[in-house]
């Protein structure tokens, strides 16, 4: 079973998101290291892009902060990986549009995320239909590639969840990333729909922000995902974001567990 898959055998969990290079690498660094303390099951690292399309206000704003290093290199995040792996052992998945992967090339990147300890890819652009073309690689490395179902794409769920591996980022309404106060009203039953076709987990985000929400949504599914609210703490924290982070996994992984 994969590392991803197999983290949720344990507890329903709270998937975390951080930008990388926000506001420098050192600190995300920290913070990873900070939102696994703090009670994350899995981190999720956003590799800054210019044309971040599926994203909302704020992790474009962290994209912006990030690239402010003009080319920043993606050895350095994966550096930055490696010093992770040395104080940590939970789950890492990079959050990466198919450009990055494509430049840096399927089999260099796809190697060096083994090398380096990521676990997974979410490649929020990567239409399902061109999805074999970076299967060989991926398996070939162990990693896998986690695939967003939106909840318009009913008839495409059997499809799309019988090639799943780690978890399914099934995404909660219509839209770009960001806070939300309502979801699709329809979410249980296509969490429902979607295991007739998979043992791989489920897990919701887009919007999901509060305490209420993460438990709600652990209820309907296998994990929670909160990314912009983990990137407005780091917008308005800076370097002192790791504390304070910890502090709001915290709060997050309470109210899961309660
Ligand atoms: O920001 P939100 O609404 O909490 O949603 C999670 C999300 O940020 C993270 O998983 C993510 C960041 N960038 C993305 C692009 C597409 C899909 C998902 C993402």
């Amino acid at each position: 079973m994969s590392k991803l898959a197999e983290q949720f055998n344990q507890r329903k969990n709270f998937i975390a998101f951080v930008t990388a290079n926000d506001p420098d690498m050192e600190t995300t660094v920290k913070n990873v290291v900070a939102l696994a303390e703090g009670g994350a099951d899995i981190v999720e690292i956003g590799i800054p892009f210019s044309d971040p399309v599926a994203d909302g206000p704020v992790i474009q704003a962290a994209d912006l902060r990030a690239l402010k290093d003009p080319d920043l290199p993606i050895e350095k995040i994966f550096q930055a990986v490696g010093e992770i792996r040395q104080q940590t052992s939970v789950p890492l998945v990079f959050l990466v549009y198919l450009n990055v992967v494509l430049q840096y090339g399927y089999e260099e990147f796809t190697r060096d995320c083994q090398k380096f300890g990521v676990n997974g890819l979410i490649i929020p652009d990567l239409p399902y239909e061109e999805r074999d073309e970076l299967t060989p690689y991926t398996d070939k490395y162990d990693l896998d590639l986690v695939p967003l179902i939106t909840v318009t794409s009913a008839d495409r769920i059997p499809m799309i969840a019988k090639k799943a591996s780690g978890f399914i980022y099934l995404v909660s309404s219509l839209g770009v990333t960001g806070q939300r106060e309502a979801f699709a009203s329809n979410l249980a039953e296509v969490v429902a729909d979607i295991k007739e076709y998979t043992t791989v987990p489920v897990a919701i985000g887009f919007g999901v922000h509060t305490p209420d929400q993460a438990r709600e949504m652990t209820e309907i599914a296998d994990g929670a995902i909160i990314g912009s609210a983990c990137v407005q703490i780091v917008a308005d924290n800076g370097t002192q974001a790791p504390a304070a982070l910890k502090k709001y996994a915290q709060t997050i992984r309470q109210a899961i567990d309660q």
